[in-house]
């Protein structure tokens, strides 16, 4: 990618804009290919949900992350360059495509700003191939947005994003432009509707496969795991509701992060009005300052209604035989898969407790130095799916999730997030989540089977997992 010093086109005014613009349509007739000129603008304090909200076009692709706690979110929409990709070589294929258009990028303005720059937004089902069912998102897909706005730790950037060509009309896009930035530098929240959105109030309820078929699923894979087809396996349920009224994604997620905020709230639009929405507590693989952040969660137990309760329940999810099982297979997993790259994964050497306000999980942090011959891409291709969602060995167990399973996971348990031009960006997965479409929406909720599992436990924490969910649902 090209920086074009800001000294070189000073003025941050129309004049500056079409010279800046005016350069790089010269580079994309000199290159025979369009360029993407991105430019940075320091803004204050914004918020990418209610940005969102104010631009969405539901025949637009958007993604959103956010994670509360760490006062990190992000938000991009609309296309300027998009691709699909599928088969098993889609996160290297991704990598390759984004290689390339970095390479016919150019950049201005404040890249020394957190979410400066142009990013790409990213979103890869859970299985590698394209099925009718699947057709919502494409086993990946991966954008480039017009409008991106991003905010770390109380510093906010919004950038625009735009394709030149060697005869494009650059006074056009550079009014487009400055309106743009202009919006977001004094975003106008006035202009968003203000009721609270209640929950939509008639629910038809349908647990596919009915009530039954859950807990008869994980007598089957019981019964695989005794056969020693495979060792763990992750089962979900797919519920599907119907409202009196469309659901409202974008005040859901404003629910989710509100009451989940370790969690990390997410949206991912197919273009087509369908959202996929939801707040993980599992963040797949991070790269930050040259680091790889990653982690094992599996292993789970209700919270406790009082501190004497939830520490007793706590205490006995660490010392449950089963979900440490569990939980090691996943950390043994990705420190395994990380040794396959070339990485020196450091993990802590127990698992601790990791309490979200429905539910406790045992989490063990793991990072690696990342060298710049690995890209973030390479690392989430490796990773997915962990045994957190899959199943160990991963050979083995994946294809029975098809099979026992009675739907068609699309994102669900798939991966998605961001990454930008420095090499940098963040990937989660996406658990505790839901499609929503007008008045329908399908929830999803899994869980680890191992040996000893029960099955009337496990009914009971997928139980837990969509609770949630229906409860934040607006
Ligand atoms: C697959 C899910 O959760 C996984 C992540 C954390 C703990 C899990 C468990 O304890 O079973 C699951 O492996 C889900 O919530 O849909």
């Amino acid at each position: 990618m090209e920086i074009v010093p800001s000294e070189r086109f000073p003025n941050r005014d129309l004049n500056g804009l079409l010279a800046f613009l005016g350069y790089v349509r010269e580079v994309a007739a000199t290159k025979g290919c369009p360029q993407l000129a991105s430019i940075s603008l320091a803004v204050k304090h914004i918020d990418p949900l209610a940005v969102l909200e104010s631009i969405y076009e539901p025949g637009e692709l958007h993604l959103y992350l956010e994670q509360p706690q760490a006062d990190e979110a992000v938000a991009g929409a609309e296309a300027v360059f998009s691709e699909t990709f599928a088969g098993a070589e889609r996160f290297a294929r991704a990598r390759d495509w984004l290689a390339g258009l970095w390479d016919n990028t150019i950049a201005i303005g404040d890249l020394d700003r957190p979410h400066s720059g142009p990013r790409a937004f990213a979103a890869f089902t859970f299985g590698a191939d394209a099925s009718e069912e699947d057709a919502a998102f494409a086993p990946a897909t991966v954008f480039i947005p017009r409008w991106q706005v991003g905010r770390r730790h109380g510093v906010s950037t919004a950038v625009a994003n735009v394709p030149v060509t060697a005869d494009a009309p650059i006074e056009l896009l550079a009014q487009k432009v400055l309106a743009a930035h202009a919006k977001f530098s004094v975003f106008d929240y006035s202009a968003l509707p203000t009721e609270e959105a209640a929950p939509p109030a008639v629910f038809k309820k349908h647990d596919i496969g009915g009530a039954d078929w859950f807990p008869a699923a994980v007598g089957q894979a019981l019964a695989d795991i005794r056969a020693g087809l495979y060792r763990k396996i992750v089962l979900a349920r797919a519920v599907d509701l119907e409202a009196g009224r469309a659901f409202n994604p974008l005040e859901t997620l404003n629910a989710f992060r509100e009451s989940y905020p370790s969690c990390f709230a997410f949206s991912f639009s197919d273009g087509r009005a369908r959202s996929f929405i939801g707040a993980t507590p599992e963040r797949l693989a991070q790269a930050v300052g040259g680091r790889l952040v990653t982690g094992a969660l599996a292993g789970s137990a209700p919270r406790g209604l009082s501190a004497r309760e939830d520490a007793r329940l706590g205490a006995e999810l660490l010392a449950c035989d089963k979900d440490q099982r569990e939980h090691r297979h996943v950390a043994e997993a990705i420190a395994r898969r990380l040794r396959a790259l070339g990485l020196g994964p450091e993990c802590a050497a127990q698992p601790r407790l990791f309490k979200l306000p429905n539910v406790q999980h045992l989490l063990t942090p793991i990072e690696a130095a990342l060298p710049e011959s690995v890209s973030l891409l390479d690392a989430v291709g490796e990773l997915h799916p962990t045994p957190a969602v899959g199943g160990v060995p991963r050979e083995d167990a994946v294809p029975h999730i098809g099979r026992i399973e009675n739907f068609t996971r699309g994102l669900y348990a798939g991966t998605l997030g961001w990454l930008d031009w420095r090499g940098e960006g963040d990937f989660v997965v996406a658990i505790r989540s839901a499609l929503v479409e007008g008045n329908r929406a399908r929830l999803y909720a899994g869980v680890g089977i191992v040996e000893g599992s029960d099955p009337a436990r496990e009914q009971a924490e997928t139980d837990l997992k969509l609770r949630a969910m229906l409860d934040t649902l607006r």
